[in-house]
């Protein structure tokens, strides 16, 4: 049987010491409440002498989470001490988690204590949050530079005191792995009533070793680890427990212990996290980053094809995505192409065809940072990219007005197998009033699919190139369009989709109407 591994959150309290990452009551909740589904263990949920606020959020996080165990924190300090002791009062499961700082730097030049007080005052501190909960957890801050005689001092003396849990704060960031992993054997090894507390390991991330740091105190007897959703925390933040947890679950043959963290929750939690917050996550972050099970590469894209496996450890789904992610873009090969295709409902009754069609796709990825589905279905309804031989419509000329108070105005002249014709509209904008001029013109009876504009070059002044996709009967045409003036450049594009559109369907049906 595996050892418990306890996952100790702490995105409410060390997470939301991040710089602009200060919570409400109500966000708290929220965000506790997802804890709670993602099967935490611990919660902690604040540092109720820090303020009014913050006590209340404790308090009203400690009555709502029924399933996970409530925890605030608190400086070896009278007024903190009973502070979160009333915080937690209403927590089905409440601890106390209280702290002082054992390094010589911290004693000396912050706290202005000599060691022996300090031993004295941890005692202290541990035996009146006792009078609150028998769940009492102890932190030497900055254990990470402290002198490992004084810590087995400290860490003893407390846990005679009754602390069961022994948390031990690389502060700073300051450790390495293996220098992390033996502090913790030490510990074990030397302290004599070790076995009466569950060890922990909390890590900041200055040197980018949180996670690192966590599991080389797991793989040296740490039961608990302090993480936080995302990262988050002070400074560079703490130990991602999206990391931590998948590590552990991901390298059973490695690490002797389970999670009770249902890992489905886990991308919601970092969605939720994310948006309360308004921290992004990067693109690139393990687990939760948007490419995190994407794959954009022909020979990663084919082998994952083949056997999920050859490029992915976890399954996507395991951690809440709907599925891993076959993105096309330059690097993409001729079976993730054709796959993709396939899954669109798009066959390709030759080799032949296929080629030609990826060529375009490569070229179009050239030019493209995205390639979306609907590109790869033009791509394949859309052969002929730009032009169209025998162009049915042609702009003749466009007038548009628009007058605050007044709705916009266009009239369009347009050529029409060289017959002018001429149509007035009004629409929500003067773009909308030009497509809804022709479209009076021409009835295509086709769907709008995708507008947009972008500048040729900076300035007020610049070329706008118009794109216009429109889908009718499953097929797809992108028109283009530029211009000065974004009115007619949007004019020319949907004119030039009108012409793919018939294009084909005067190959198909030469007689087909105007
Ligand atoms: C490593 C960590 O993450 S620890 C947690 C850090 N989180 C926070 O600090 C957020 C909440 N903090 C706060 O709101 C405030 O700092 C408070 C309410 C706790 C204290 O505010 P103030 O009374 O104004 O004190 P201030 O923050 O200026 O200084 C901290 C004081 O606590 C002392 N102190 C620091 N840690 C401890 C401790 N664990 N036990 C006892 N005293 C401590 C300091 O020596 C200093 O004492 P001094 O004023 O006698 O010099
Ligand atoms: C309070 C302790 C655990 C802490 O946050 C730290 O040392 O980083």
């Amino acid at each position: 049987m595996k050892d418990h591994l306890v996952i100790f959150d702490t995105t409410l309290r060390d997470g939301e010491q991040s710089p602009g990452a200060s919570m409400t009551k109500e966000e708290k909740i929220r965000i506790a409440k997802q804890l709670e589904k993602l099967q935490v263990d611990v919660i902690e949920a604040g540092f109720p002498a820090a303020s009014q606020g913050d006590f209340e959020s404790v308090q009203a996080v400690a009555s709502v989470v029924k399933d996970s165990t409530i925890c605030g924190l608190a400086r070896a300090v009278e007024n903190d001490i009973v502070r979160a002791g009333e915080a937690i009062k209403a927590a089905n499961s409440g601890r106390i988690h209280t702290f002082i700082a054992t390094s010589p730097i911290h004693m000396e030049k912050k706290l202005r204590m000599s060691p022996d007080e300090v031993v004295e005052r941890a005692v202290w501190a541990v035996k009146r949050a006792r009078d609150f909960t028998d769940n009492v957890e102890f932190s030497p801050e900055d254990a990470g530079r402290s002198d490992l005689d004084f810590l087995c001092r400290v860490i003893e003396a407390v846990i005679d005191a009754g602390a069961t849990t022994i948390n031990i704060p690389d502060t700073v960031g300051y450790n390495v792995p293996h220098q992390f992993g033996q502090l913790f054997k030490n510990l074990l090894e030397k302290i004599p009533n070790s076995d009466k507390a569950i060890f922990s390991a909390h890590c900041h991330n200055d040197l980018g070793l949180a996670v690192a740091n966590s599991l080389a105190a797991v793989r040296n007897g740490a039961r608990q680890i302090e993480c936080t959703i995302n990262g988050l925390g002070e400074r560079a933040g703490n130990t991602a427990l999206e990391e931590v947890v998948m590590a552990v679950k991901t390298r059973q043959d490695i690490f002797d212990v389970d999670t009770r963290v249902n890992t489905r929750e886990i991308l919601a939690a970092s969605r939720l996290v994310s948006s309360v917050t308004g921290f992004a996550v990067q693109p690139n972050k393990a687990i939760v980053g948007a490419n995190a099970f994407a794959h954009e590469s022909g020979i990663h894209q084919d082998g994952v094809l083949k056997h999920r496996e050859t490029y992915e450890i976890m399954r996507a789904e395991d951690v809440g995505w709907n599925a891993n992610k076959m993105v096309m873009g330059k690097h993409s090969g001729r079976n993730a192409f054709k796959t993709r295709l396939q899954e669109l409902g798009m066959e390709f009754e030759t080799e032949q065809e296929l080629n030609e069609a990826f060529m375009r796709f490569k070229d179009l990825a050239d030019r493209k940072h995205e390639i979306y589905d609907e590109d790869l279905q033009a791509l394949v309804t859309d052969n002929n990219t730009q032009r169209v031989e025998n162009e049915i419509y042609q702009l003749v000329s466009l007038k548009a007005s628009s007058e605050t108070g007044e709705s916009p105005q266009a009239e369009v002249t347009m050529s029409v197998n060289g017959d002018e014709v001429s149509a007035l509209a009004s629409g929500s904008g003067v773009v909308d009033a030009t497509f809804k001029a022709i479209e009076s013109m021409v009835n295509s009876g086709a769907t709008l699919q995708l507008y947009s504009v972008s500048n040729v070059t900076d300035g007020t002044d610049s070329m706008g190139d118009t794109a216009v996709r429109l889908e009718k009967g499953g097929r797809i045409v992108n028109g283009q369009g530029a211009d000065t003036d974004i009115v007619t450049s949007s004019a020319k594009a949907y004119i030039n989709a009108l012409n793919k559109l018939m294009d084909s369907t005067q190959k198909a049906h030469p007689q087909a109407p105007v």
